[in-house]
């Protein structure tokens, strides 16, 4: 299994995703193949090994040939067409193709979203809008051409790092637009995806051709994977000049485990907390097994006193801080908070090894602890239980005889 984990430490764009793919290796003849099947004509596509800032990496460009060019304006780095094609057109070109169904749907799935986001901006309907982007020969090539080279490069999983945008604003076809471009800023919404700007870099990183493949393509931002081995790296570039390098990173992760095991001293935890004067002991402890069963390290309920002298509880849960969502719509939806308060905390922990041991009494897991030289033992609690049932034994009891046994060990 291969996992592409993507680094937009100087954003995104459509021609930085493809180099970025034909620098870990992807074959341009290949993908020039591949994309021959969508029939398109009156483009050039250009490919260069490069270096900036002494990395090597690839810069690819697409370029219009003039029969098309000519209603092409080129204002600086920023490029106009005013030649749109609308969304529909464009599913037909794609749907049309002998390409994979995979590649056809994931492209489309990226135009709609576009598309979509364009019409939010421009209030217009989503077949009526001003196709300046997506419209474009080069979107079409950069957005099914990334499906492509994921399939030709075998990638099963995408993994997405934060993404950096500029600050400013920039000059396209109907005037001055602010950095992140709306665009950009309309298929933010309802997602959670990390973005964050620089504010040393006075221009657009991310563009709507960029963010719209990445939010589509992946279902995982965060850090890099653990413990899977780093096979290849590779560099984008875009072409607008910033302060530094401007590039795509991209890494090639494979699913053979490594002998390097990573061991966890601490982590991070988020505590959720918020305080009920007006539910039941039965609900409260409803809602404390489903968020145990969605995910919750722990949950409790402590007993506090509000406002007006009032007896009340204090719900609190301790889970993975990806789980923060979840857990909170839960508390929402199966209590009467109107609220929650979240801490996001540091956590030592001890490094735990989970084993099944077989015994005269029969098998139980046990979790092997140890942290900076002191070492534990504790025995399943569940297992425990149902062996002293099975035993008819006293669970202390029990408890002491296998303690002894992994002494005697
Ligand atoms: O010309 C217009 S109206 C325009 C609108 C927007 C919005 O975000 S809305 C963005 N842009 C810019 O066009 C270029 C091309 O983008 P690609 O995604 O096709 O590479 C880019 O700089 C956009 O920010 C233009
Ligand atoms: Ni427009």
């Amino acid at each position: 299994m291969k996992t592409l984990y993507l680094d937009p430490f100087s954003g995104v764009s459509g021609n930085m995703l493809l180099g970025t793919l034909f620098d870990l290796g992807l074959d341009f003849n290949a993908f020039k193949n591949e994309l021959a099947k969508l029939k398109l004509t009156g483009y050039h596509l250009s490919l260069t090994k490069t270096t900036k800032s002494a990395i090597t990496g690839h810069l690819f460009e697409v370029s219009l040939t003039s029969e098309f060019a000519n209603h092409h304006v080129d204002e600086g780095a920023q490029k106009i067409h005013h030649h749109g094609r609308n969304l529909a057109t464009i599913e037909d070109i794609i749907n049309n193709s002998t390409l994979n169904a995979h590649i056809k749907k994931s492209a489309c799935t990226v135009f709609e979203e576009i598309a979509k986001a364009e019409a939010h901006v421009h209030e217009k309907k989503i077949d009526e809008i001003h196709f300046h982007e997506i419209g474009a020969i080069d979107s079409i090539i950069d957005i099914t051409g990334f499906f492509i080279g994921l399939n030709l490069l075998k990638i099963d999983k995408l993994i997405c790092g934060p993404l950096v945008d500029g600050t400013g604003t920039i000059k396209v076809a109907h005037g001055v637009m602010p950095v992140p471009v709306p665009a950009v800023m309309q298929m933010r919404t309802n997602s959670a995806i990390p973005f964050r700007q620089r504010m040393d870099v006075d221009t657009e990183l991310v563009t709507p051709t960029g963010f719209g493949i990445i939010k589509c393509a992946t279902t995982t931002f965060g850090e890099v994977p653990e413990n899977l081995i780093l096979e290849k790296i590779g560099y984008g570039f875009g072409t607008r000049q910033i302060n530094g390098l401007n590039a795509l990173r991209s890494c090639i992760y494979n699913s053979l485990l490594s002998n390097q095991k990573v061991i966890h001293s601490k982590d991070q935890i988020i505590l959720i907390e918020t305080n009920l004067d007006d539910t039941t002991g039965q609900e409260l402890s409803d809602v404390m097994a489903i968020l145990l069963t969605n995910g919750a390290k722990d949950a409790w309920v402590e007993p506090i006193t509000m406002k007006k002298g009032r007896p009340a509880h204090k719900l609190c849960l301790l889970a993975d801080p990806t789980n923060s969502e979840t857990l909170t719509k839960i508390i929402f939806e199966h209590t009467s908070s109107i609220g929650v308060r979240q801490q996001l905390l540091d956590r030592k922990i001890m490094q735990r090894d989970l084993k099944l041991l077989k015994t005269k009494f029969g098998n139980l897991h046990v979790k092997y602890l140890s942290y900076a030289g002191i070492t534990k033992v504790s025995l399943e609690h569940d297992d425990l239980v149902s062996l002293a049932q099975k035993n008819k034994l006293p669970i202390k009891n029990l408890e002491t005889k296998i303690m002894n046994l992994i002494q005697s060990d």
